[in-house]
């Protein structure tokens, strides 16, 4: 059994991350300012410490064997709006956690990167190796949140991964997505389900994909809580690693509406909107380097069990 510290665990991906942890006999603690994030979402059997990654120095001790750091800010659009917060609080922030955890040795990270890191790609399947040119500021931050973590790893040997996440859905258990404002696909499709919206606005049809809409590899949350119980078994000394977290699969914007009606059983209207700032036309992932150096495979890659995943979640959280 060991001792964690989750940054951003009252948030979606983190929660599940926290609930996995817990589950496997070890010890949480979760550091969330509640920003975006829910009390409700820090599971039972977590120790909760209301604050800001800005000051980990004041919680941080060497009892802890690592930290897995979710807190940030993460909505593309926003970020493309108003830069400076993201500047500030992904790579400041991220910044003021590695000074924390120097001070304290701990000398164990998991870090929440992004797709994003990537930009516009120049080939099918994004490796590891894939360029880098992020197309909007959340995905720069979190780019310059992976290099500041290699030079620690350099100068200060500690084991970090960073794990770049595709597109996360589904939920597990009583943990699911509840943005607000929402602004991620599968949520927003399945308020229009639920009669919340009337319709889902497409953004942009004149992508270069087969429909026109743009394409995104979709990731159960509960597949990638596992990939970071094994990133921390998998960890080395003195090395960052970097995996892609996907399952290699591409689903453009009217095949995932689409599902949602197939799932739910519910008309969809869809009205037709401009493009979204920052948004490139495909996203899939090579996962191979996950497999290879995790060992880890997605168990749940069928996007209709996605779908009804969080359907589930969200109607309960609802009550209906
Ligand atoms: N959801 C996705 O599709 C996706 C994809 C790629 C990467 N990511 C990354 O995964 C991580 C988790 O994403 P999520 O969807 O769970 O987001 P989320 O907004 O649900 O969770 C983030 C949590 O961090 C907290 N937080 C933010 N800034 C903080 C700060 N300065 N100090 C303390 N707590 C702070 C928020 O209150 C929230 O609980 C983020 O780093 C995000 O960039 C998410
Ligand atoms: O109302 C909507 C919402 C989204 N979309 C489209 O649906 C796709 C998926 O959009 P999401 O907002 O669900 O997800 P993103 O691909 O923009 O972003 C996700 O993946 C990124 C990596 O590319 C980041 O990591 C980010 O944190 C994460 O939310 C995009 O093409 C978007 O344009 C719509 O057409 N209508």
């Amino acid at each position: 059994m060991s001792k964690y510290l989750v940054t951003g665990g009252a948030g979606y991906v983190g929660s599940v991350v926290a609930a996995h942890l817990l589950e496997a006999g070890h010890e949480v603690t979760v550091l969330d300012d509640l920003s975006t994030g829910f009390r409700e979402g820090v599971p039972a059997g977590a120790a909760f410490i209301e604050g800001r990654i800005q000051d980990a120095a004041r919680h941080l001790d060497p009892s802890y064997e690592a930290v897995l750091h979710f807190a940030a800010s993460s909505q593309v659009g926003e970020s493309v709006t108003n830069p400076g917060k993201y500047w500030e609080n992904n790579v400041g922030g991220s910044l003021a956690l590695l000074a924390a955890m120097r001070g304290a040795g701990v000398r164990k990270l998991v870090f929440s990167s992004t797709a994003a890191t990537y930009g516009e790609p120049t080939e099918p399947l994004l490796t590891e190796e894939s360029p880098t040119k992020p197309t909007n500021p959340y995905g720069a931050t979190k780019l310059a949140v992976d290099h500041m973590i290699t030079g620690e790893c350099a100068a200060h040997g500690v084991a970090a991964v960073s794990l770049r996440y595709f597109n996360v859905a589904g939920a597990y258990k009583e943990f699911g997505e509840r943005h607000d404002p929402e602004t991620h696909l599968i949520p927003l499709v399945l308020q229009v389900a639920l009669g919340e919206r009337e319709a889902i606005s497409v953004f942009g049809e004149d992508y270069p994909t087969a429909d026109g809409t743009c394409v995104r590899d979709y990731i159960h949350v509960a597949d990638l809580a596992e990939a970071h119980l094994a990133a921390l078994g998998a960890a080395v000394p003195g090395e960052h690693l970097i995996c892609n977290l996907g399952n290699g699969n591409g689903f453009s914007v009217r095949e995932v509406v689409e599902a949602v009606r197939k799932v739910t059983g519910k008309d969809i209207p869809e009205v037709l909107a401009p493009r979204r700032a920052g948004d490139p036309a495909v996203l899939v992932a090579s996962a191979e380097n996950a497999r290879a150096r995790l060992g880890w495979t997605p168990s749940r890659p069928d996007l209709a069990g996605i779908i009804g995943d969080a359907w589930e979640f969200t109607r309960a959280l609802r009550g209906v």
